[in-house]
């Protein structure tokens, strides 16, 4: 054993050697006999690693010599060691090993706060391997900036790094400072930077895909994050004392192509949506290369694609709209989306699909344009959901040959649920599951109709319908040479250190550049639909137009010459009219606006959709409605009513404001309840249940005596609109002075003043100030109910 006084040594032996690095401890070893034995056991290893490196087993390895080279083998070549052998995450085994080449790196162990890397080198055969792209540096007096930049200091290529992601200062006192410019974030030791951070010696950077490492005063890339490994540890979830998961284990290799089979309610979903770190588990642990998913889902976030069952993309936009507002949303604003949509476009075979909106597309070719939209940022690891269902056989064949391809071509880990089996052989695994959730076969296809002793995978289906036989697959399953094969041999049975980042931090992404983009893309959706934007202008205005033919040559709003005792009576039944048309539209337009989109909403929120720039988005395109709706209302009463003599406001402002106020209270009830609804069929169900009392305890139609009727009326936008209208037309004004009778009592009036109309400015501005406060508390429990829906 020799120990070098850096960590960049100089070798002058010509033998191949070894170099380990234990989070900056450097050992090396030269090989100069056919087998070696690397452990921590003095006894049988000449490789000997002091004893304080516990993440090395006793007999952690076997190499034997191969030609020139060495290959490796796990434990003692027979039995697997406690935290395993890896080469970019993928495990070595006891029985095949893996052949070392010069430069080769490979790990014990997976998770960047414990692994040892184990550095090959072999001088004789150094001109076989092209030199790697660089993968440290030294951050010396120096500014060192890391990012997509080609003259990055040190080139991070991917498309969630930034250009300029972040730099490295050395400040006064010699240490060293990362800023953070990025739009995705850097995480030091699993905590997001906010800004600044000053890096210690052995600090994890993370950064989109890359772990780097700082060791000394140099910067390591430890993991380039281009392979992902997912390993499932006794994964048990109940809900209400049901078991929906059953102790399962199984370990997904990195680009391996795995498919989820099972019955209906077997549990295929749940497992899916466990393995994506978004469904919480009652015991167990998935780990993503080593590291609990659930705990650090922040630092994966970036490289997670998901294809939920429901389509997550517009249908009013284009292919290429959606492609493009996705690479806004998701990517960093400095990346050039063009060639990014292009290659996605290929990637799923609808470039020449481009311009067609999604609405005139196939069921699969939707299907693809989601799998498009996540494939933008290039994710490592892929889930889909049913990606095939309601496709023809062609289409579900070429699927999952787009799949395939995918995983195998681009390295990607790649996990979908389906019912469809007739082209589940170009899957490398498949994880069958009975009912309850429990295992009842894992491993290749092919070996699966071995097990079940079928010769159809429809049969399976057919052999695992009843409990008993599920439970009874599930334990011969354990006991099979399949399990030990795919499960017994495969699995990562290390419990992992502690994390640091226990609470997932979310990088606070720009408001404004989320905000503007989402309200671009919104008011594109709305411009799409005209017919129901023109509905949504017109139907307030022809409402009020009817009036005046209902109610002839009268003048409502103005004292005629004689007095009128049904002239009030008639201005408010009018005015109410204003109202219930400006809550109708306000509500019509809002009540879909959230429930509709529900499914790209979460899969957006999942990647980075700030709440408040996505509801802010929604209240300034329903705003901008809004001001459009109330000028052609206001064009509309102005020519068919004669205007009052408002002494407060000029009428048509005091109009205009009353007005928009009521679409503004009322599309915040929209969405309000819009955010609250399951599916669009319950949102507009909901409609004549919110405008019944609004009509009913206005005020208008029936009195408002005793303290509940007032209380509720209080609680309607109804009440204070109209009130606003009544105190700028002054309806009290219009009643005429009540005639006395010889007795001395007067003729009762069909209506009689009251303080609700009251023409002053402190009536006006109450009725003005409770609408914009229903708007504020509507928006603030609609934005308290889409926080509720966050995962984490
Ligand atoms: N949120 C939930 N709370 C409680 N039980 C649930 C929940 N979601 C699903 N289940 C139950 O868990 C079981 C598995 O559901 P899951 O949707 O995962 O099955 P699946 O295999 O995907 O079914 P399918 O093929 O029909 O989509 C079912 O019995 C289902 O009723």
């Amino acid at each position: 054993m020799v120990q070098p006084p850096s960590q960049s040594r100089t070798v002058f032996s010509s033998n191949p050697f070894l170099e380990l690095n234990n989070q900056g401890e450097i050992l090396y070893f030269e090989l100069k006999k056919p087998q070696h034995i690397l452990g921590r056991d003095p006894s049988t290893s000449d490789l000997l690693v002091p004893q304080h490196w516990e993440v090395v087993s006793r007999c952690q390895a076997v190499l034997c010599q191969e030609g020139a080279d060495y290959r490796i083998y796990d434990g003692d070549g027979q039995k697997a060691s406690s935290n395993k052998l890896y080469v970019n995450h993928s495990l070595i085994t006891p029985k095949e090993g893996y052949c070392l080449t010069h430069g080769v790196e490979i790990q014990i162990a997976q998770n960047p706060n414990q692994l040892i890397q184990i550095r090959y080198g072999n001088p004789a055969n150094a001109h076989t391997v092209t030199t790697p792209a660089i993968r440290a540096i030294s951050l010396k007096q120096r500014s060192i900036l890391l990012g997509r930049d080609p003259q990055a200091s040190l080139q991070l290529d991917a498309p969630t790094v930034s250009r300029r992601h972040a730099t490295i200062d050395t400040d006064g006192q010699g240490r060293y400072i990362l800023r953070d410019y990025s739009t995705n974030g850097v995480f030091i030791d699993g905590k997001q930077v906010m800004g600044t951070a000053v890096l210690s010696n052995g600090a994890k950077i993370r950064i989109g895909p890359f772990t780097l490492v700082v060791r000394d005063d140099n910067l390591e890339i430890l993991d380039q994050g281009d392979r992902i490994r997912l390993d499932a540890q006794n994964i048990l979830l109940e809900t209400n004392g049901k078991r929906r998961l059953d102790n399962l284990s199984f370990a997904i290799e990195p680009g391996q192509f795995v498919a989820l089979v099972g019955g209906s309610g077997a549990g295929k979903s749940t497992l899916m949506r466990t393995l994506l770190g978004i469904e919480k588990i009652t015991k167990g642990e998935v780990q993503i290369n080593g590291e609990d998913l659930q705990k650090n889902f922040n630092l994966y976030r970036t490289q997670i694609g998901y294809v939920p069952q429901d389509d997550i993309i517009h249908r009013e936009l284009t292919v290429a709209e959606v492609l493009t507002y996705a690479a806004k949303l998701r990517l960093p604003p400095d990346i050039q989306l063009q060639p990014l949509v292009e290659q996605a476009l290929e990637a799923i075979k609808m470039t020449h699909r481009r311009h067609a909106l999604v609405s005139d597309l196939s069921g699969g070719q939707r299907k693809r344009v989601s799998i498009g939209v996540e494939l933008l940022a290039d994710p490592k690891l892929f889930f889909l959901d049913e990606p095939t269902s309601g496709l023809d056989p062609g289409l579900d064949k070429q699927m999952m040959q787009l799949l395939k391809d995918l995983a195998h071509q681009g390295g990607r880990t790649i996990i979908l649920v389906t019912h469809a089996t007739a082209n589940i052989t170009e899957c490398d695994r498949i994880v069958f599951l009975g009912l309850g959730g429990r295992l009842c076969y894992f491993g290749t296809p092919q070996e699966a109709l071995k097990f079940f002793g079928v010769s159809d995978f429809a049969d399976i289906y057919i052999k695992l319908e009843q409990e008993q036989a599920v439970v009874n697959y599930a334990t011969l399953f354990q006991q099979s040479p399949f399990y030990q094969r795919y499960i017994g041999n495969q699995i990562n049975t290390v419990t992992p250190q502690p994390s640091k980042s226990l609470a997932p931090t979310r990088k606070k992404v720009s408001f404004l550049q989320q905000w503007f983009l989402l309200t671009q893309r919104y008011w594109q959706l709305i411009l799409r639909d005209r017919v129901n934007l023109l509905l949504s202008l017109l139907t307030a205005p022809i409402g009020i137009g009817l009036i005046t033919l209902a109610i002839k040559d009268k003048i409502p709003f103005v004292l005629g010459a004689e007095p009128d005792p049904k002239l009030a009576p008639l201005a408010l039944q009018v005015l109410f009219v204003f109202t219930c048309a400006a809550l109708w539209v306000g509500l019509s337009s809002s009540l879909q606006e959230i429930v509709k989109e529900a499914a790209i909403y979460l899969r957006e929120r999942l990647v980075n959709l700030g709440l408040l720039a996505y509801l802010s988005s929604k209240v300034t395109v329903l705003s901008i409605l809004a001001i459009a709706q109330t000028l052609l209302m206001l064009i509309v009463i102005i020519i068919g009513f004669k205007s009052p003599n408002s002494e407060l406001i000029s009428w048509p402002i005091g109009l205009s404001i009353t007005t928009f106020l009521t679409l503004l209270a009322s599309f915040s009830l929209g969405l309000l309840i819009s955010a609250c609804v399951r599916n669009s069929s319950q949102a507009n169900s909901a409609l004549p249940l919110l405008l019944l009392p609004q009509i009913i305890f206005s005020g208008v139609l029936f009195k408002t005596t005793g303290d509940v009727n007032k209380i509720l009326s209080w609680l309607m936008l109804s009440r204070w609109s109209v009130g606003a209208y009544g105190a700028l037309v002054n309806v009290n004004s219009l009643v005429p002075e009540p005639t006395k009778l010889p007795d001395g009592s007067t003729v009762p009036q069909p209506f009689e003043p009251t303080a609700v109309y009251d023409a002053t400015w402190g009536n006006l501005h109450l009725n003005w100030g409770f609408l914009l406060l229903h708007a504020a508390i509507y928006l603030t429990i609609t934005f308290w109910l889409q926080k509720r829906k966050d995962i984490f």
